[in-house]
């Protein structure tokens, strides 16, 4: 919860936690008073908390109507963070030695004697004219708050493969209510789509990606890829996590969110680039980022466009433009986990994140516009019937 006074020169924000922030005009500082009470979970470190409260400010500052040039940098804090997570998770593999299933896992990938999936970019890949959806299971946003409790990431993860979607998308993130045991699970669970087409969907550890550790994790947990955002390593860092990656037989999904990152992606020889529409600085969303900087990919490359897809209509916009896939996470959680009346927990919302699925995948056109927008596909009974699920 966010408190906002006013006085006469400037509004005081107070978070539940403790923090206080000024707001002067377009200009606002943090400042952080004391430990707040200690939560349960991953997501219970102080660092987890100082990026909730940034996060929170900029909620805050969203309700005010500030100007977000001016808010506190959310990526530094997170990065911050994972710093802590990183040092621990690497003391704990030290600790343990041989024992420990990283620690063997290390060892073989610089012996280079793990093979090379080429999973996630041949699920993702596709030719002009149409798109694949990577769909993300993602609890809480940044910008939104809480989205949904997702109690049962299988039955979610079952929906997207059900509904199309090429690959899946897990956010490992405490701030994000994520955990690495979602992604095993998920992959775990998606194994009884083998030897079916498709087989079961790939899936992406979507996390904030520093250290070789967090790869070597990702792959013990079964990912076929991981998120590299370059914003976050520069230049070096992605060469060097770029190598990790393969060594550990995965690929990764370079994600740019301007011209200077997309220049930085190419040169490290990354295959596959996500434009990322929201800036993870300020988390402000502008879609047309994507269409700006596809016309800067280099042919062979599999581009991805991510976040702030709402309809089949930015699908298919995406599509015309050129991009292979779209990351889609809160509009499709919001479908699937949303609707109030559902006769059982899942049956009646589940209908329509299906149809979203169909629709964004689905071959239509640009030119109709609202007519074939997501809101009639995969809502009410009909939508069943229409869309009917042709397993071989
Ligand atoms: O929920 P959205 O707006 O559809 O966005 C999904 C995905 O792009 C977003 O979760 C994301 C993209 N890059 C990230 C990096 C870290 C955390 C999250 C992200």
């Amino acid at each position: 919860m966010v408190s906002m006074r006013k006085n006469s020169t400037a509004f005081c924000v107070y978070s539940s936690i403790g923090h206080k922030t000024w707001i002067r005009g377009t200009s606002w500082c943090s400042q952080r008073r004391g430990e707040s009470p200690a939560r349960n979970g991953p997501a219970a470190s102080g660092a987890a908390r100082a990026t909730r409260v940034a996060l929170r400010s900029i909620q805050a500052a969203a309700q005010a109507q500030i100007d977000y040039g001016s808010v506190p940098d959310v990526l530094k804090e997170i990065l911050r963070r994972k710093e802590e997570e990183v040092a621990r998770l690497k003391a704990e593999v030290a600790q343990a030695g041989a024992q420990h299933p990283l620690q063997r896992r290390l060892e073989a990938a610089a012996d280079g004697k793990l093979p090379q999936s080429r999973q996630f970019s041949k699920a993702i890949r596709k030719p002009k004219g149409s798109i694949s959806v990577i769909a993300e299971i993602k609890r809480r946003s940044p910008s939104a708050g809480l989205i949904a409790e997702i109690p049962d990431v299988r039955q979610l993860s079952d929906l997207y493969y059900k509904g199309g979607a090429a690959a899946i998308s897990v956010l490992t993130d405490a701030a994000f209510d994520g955990t690495i045991e979602d992604l095993g699970t998920v992959v775990k669970h998606q194994q009884k789509f083998r030897g079916k087409f498709p087989g079961p969907c790939p899936v992406l550890r979507k996390d904030f990606i520093i250290d070789e550790i967090q790869v070597a994790e990702a792959a013990e947990h079964g990912a076929a890829a991981v998120l590299l955002i370059v914003a976050a390593l520069g230049e070096t860092g992605l060469r060097k996590l770029l190598d990790a990656v393969h060594l550990h037989g995965l690929e990764a999904l370079v994600e740019i969110h301007d011209e200077e990152e997309l220049e930085i992606a190419k040169a490290a020889g990354a295959e596959i680039i996500g434009t990322n529409a929201r800036d993870l600085r300020t988390f402000q969303v502008d879609l047309e980022r994507c269409f700006q900087l596809i016309e800067r990919y280099p042919p062979q490359v599999v581009a991805v466009a991510e976040s702030g897809i709402k309809d089949a209509m930015d699908a298919w916009r995406l599509r015309d433009a050129g991009y292979s896939s779209i990351l889609v996470g809160e509009t499709l959680i919001r479908a699937a986990m949303g609707s109030k009346f559902a006769s059982n927990a899942y049956q009646s919302s589940f209908n329509e994140a299906y149809g979203m699925l169909k629709a964004f995948t689905s071959k239509g056109s640009t030119k109709f516009g609202p007519l074939s927008s997501t809101r009639i596909f995969g809502k009410g009974e009909g939508a069943k019937e229409s869309l009917g699920y042709l397993e071989m």
